[in-house]
């Protein structure tokens, strides 16, 4: 089990209605594996049980029926408390501090001493790339801003796991790009993340393995590489072919019995040009 970092068996959430009648079933039997060490997308659409999933995994709710585990031990143990670090959808942070009192306020519930507190706060300002407004309050801060204060203040204790649930939401292209990196660079020094969201082009660069879900029921998990490919569709970016050696290569395909689907100018992402655009006026 310790191979795993979230190890979810027949995990079963109903909410009960206000009469206490157990009314709507927000996940129905998930079982789900996530490695040490992986970045882990759990996706799908509003409503479709990922935060209920993040609840339970945390202990903050209790499962109808089913169980989890996080870092090896059940769900809401004591022992994983200091090694999981979690983002909420909607962090909220004392907007009347600045982001050094607000990582110092949250290295004491952890209780972490003076020095661990500075050399901490010190080294996650400067990852977070907030250095310069380390003294600004918080309520004068953009929403970019609040999200990366938010995300030092999940990982304050330098934990194993970390849960961050919609990290790029209400960011600019930019803004989603540096959340990315972050993360990146999380898994990098080792550190699993578990990261739900329903932006899929950000899901899609990072995450090594996903899992969809919808209605609470899990429609597919896997690799996303292997989950995206199709192999019985080829594609080649190829330059420096004059037209007529373009026409050429459509011929021989078309003698092979092969079909051309598609045949145009590479065309990038609108996100990389945004960024590209941005950047280059910075
Ligand atoms: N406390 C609650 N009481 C009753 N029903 C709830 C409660 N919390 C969530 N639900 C319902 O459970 C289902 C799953 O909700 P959940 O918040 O887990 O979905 P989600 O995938 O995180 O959605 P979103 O992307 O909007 O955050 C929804 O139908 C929601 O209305």
């Amino acid at each position: 089990m310790d191979s795993f970092a979230v190890k979810i068996e027949g995990l079963t959430k109903v909410y009960k209605d206000f009469w206490k009648r157990k009314s709507v079933p927000a996940l129905t039997n998930l079982n789900l594996e996530i490695k040490q060490g992986e970045i882990f997308g759990l996706l799908g659409p509003n409503g479709s049980g990922k935060t209920t999933t993040v609840k339970l995994l945390l202990g903050f709710l209790h499962p109808t029926s089913g169980r989890s585990w996080l870092l090896g031990k059940p769900s809401g143990h004591i022992q994983t408390k200091n090694k999981i670090g979690f983002l909420p959808e909607e962090s909220y942070l004392y907007t009347f501090l600045n982001a050094e009192e607000i990582l110092d306020f949250y290295g004491k519930l952890f209780n972490l001493s003076r020095k661990e507190r500075k050399e901490r706060i010190d080294k996650l300002i400067y990852l977070v790339g907030l250095n310069p407004y380390r003294k600004r309050l918080l309520s004068k801060y953009s929403k970019g801003m609040l999200r990366r204060i938010g995300i030092a203040q999940a990982i304050i204790n330098d934990p194993d796991l970390i849960i961050l649930d919609e990290p790029t939401s209400g960011l600019d292209p930019i803004g989603r790009r540096e959340i990315k990196e972050l993360i990146s660079e999380f898994n990098k020094q080792g550190k699993t993340v578990l990261l739900c969201s329903h932006l899929l082009a950000d899901v899609q660069s990072i995450c090594s393995r996903i899992a969809i879900l919808n209605k609470g029921v899990l429609q597919v998990s896997g690799n996303v590489k292997e989950l995206l490919c199709r192999n019985e569709v080829m594609e080649f970016l190829v330059k420096n072919l004059s037209d007529g050696d373009l026409e050429l290569v459509k011929k021989f395909i078309a003698e092979k019995n092969g079909e051309v689907l598609s045949m145009h100018p590479h065309r990038s992402t609108l996100e990389e040009l945004f960024v590209n655009i941005i950047q280059q006026h910075n």
